[in-house]
């Protein structure tokens, strides 16, 4: 799924998962096993995310995850912060994409040079001026969020809305990707707001049944036209 216009990554548009570990722990879940029925669903982009699990375990969780959605489907596998786990999860064999980077993790271009031409990279930036120091030859999509303040990420305390978002997307020329608190009800307001991708933990992850929660989420994303209202809307399906 690598290898967009001149060699470079693109971001598959739709819902994008984020498998938490935590939130799966919660639910009993194997973050394997839901990426994968995510996948199945149509969705086709998952990120690892595991804050509170020491660096071998992520790299584990990162084969593991890859490794199962490699089976279920064409989808890109990123980690969310660590590069080293994505070069560590590599060097055992296992395809990871890319990375999606936090505004204190490595530097976008560190990434870059050691993940190589063809890898995805994300950034998130939700504040204007965020959005305009991202530099877009070398990142290929931005992730903006929360939109809604959620129990899944406590820390951030201030709530971009969808005001911020079609915000980022019509300063950026990158795709925007909508995160936090989101749900099926949202996809037309993140669609209007020109957001290239809805991604979720708990929509997915903590639903009664995440396979058709993800199919849901893929057949509303199809069936709603997009917002088209920035630079970011190229490329936007
Ligand atoms: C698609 C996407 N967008 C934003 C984030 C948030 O990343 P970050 O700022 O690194 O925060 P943590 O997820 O690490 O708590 C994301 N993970 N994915
Ligand atoms: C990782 C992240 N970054 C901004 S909000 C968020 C958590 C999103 O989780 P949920 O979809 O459960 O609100
Ligand atoms: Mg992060």
């Amino acid at each position: 799924m690598t290898g967009g216009a001149g060699g470079r990554a693109s971001l598959p548009p739709g819902p994008y998962l984020v498998v938490d570990a935590a939130v799966c722990a919660a639910v009993g879940r194997r973050p394997a096993d839901l990426a994968a029925a995510a996948v199945r669903s149509g969705v086709r982009t998952v990120q690892v995310r595991a804050k509170h699990v020491g660096v071998r375990e992520l790299v584990d969780l990162t084969v593991a995850v890859t490794d199962a959605v490699r089976l279920a489907g064409p989808a890109l596998v990123l980690v969310d912060d660590r590069v080293d786990v994505a070069l560590a999860a590599r060097a055992r064999g296992a395809g990871v994409d890319g990375v999606h980077l936090g505004q204190s993790d490595l530097e976008a271009g560190d990434a870059r040079a050691l993940l190589g031409p063809g890898a995805l990279i994300g950034v998130s930036a939700a504040r204007p001026q965020d959005v305009r120091a991202v530099d877009p030859a070398v990142v290929d999509y931005i992730g903006t969020g929360p939109v809604r303040l959620t129990r899944t990420k406590p820390e951030a305390a201030v709530a971009a809305g969808f005001d911020g978002l079609g915000e980022a997307a019509r300063t950026s020329v990158l795709p925007v990707v909508a995160i936090g608190g989101l749900g099926l009800d949202d996809v037309p307001a993140v669609r209007r707001a020109g957001a290239r991708g809805l991604a979720v933990v708990s929509a997915i992850c903590a639903a009664a049944d995440p396979a058709r929660a993800a199919r849901m989420l893929v057949e509303a994303w199809q069936q709603q036209p997009s917002g088209m209202s920035g630079p970011s809307r190229a490329g936007v399906a």
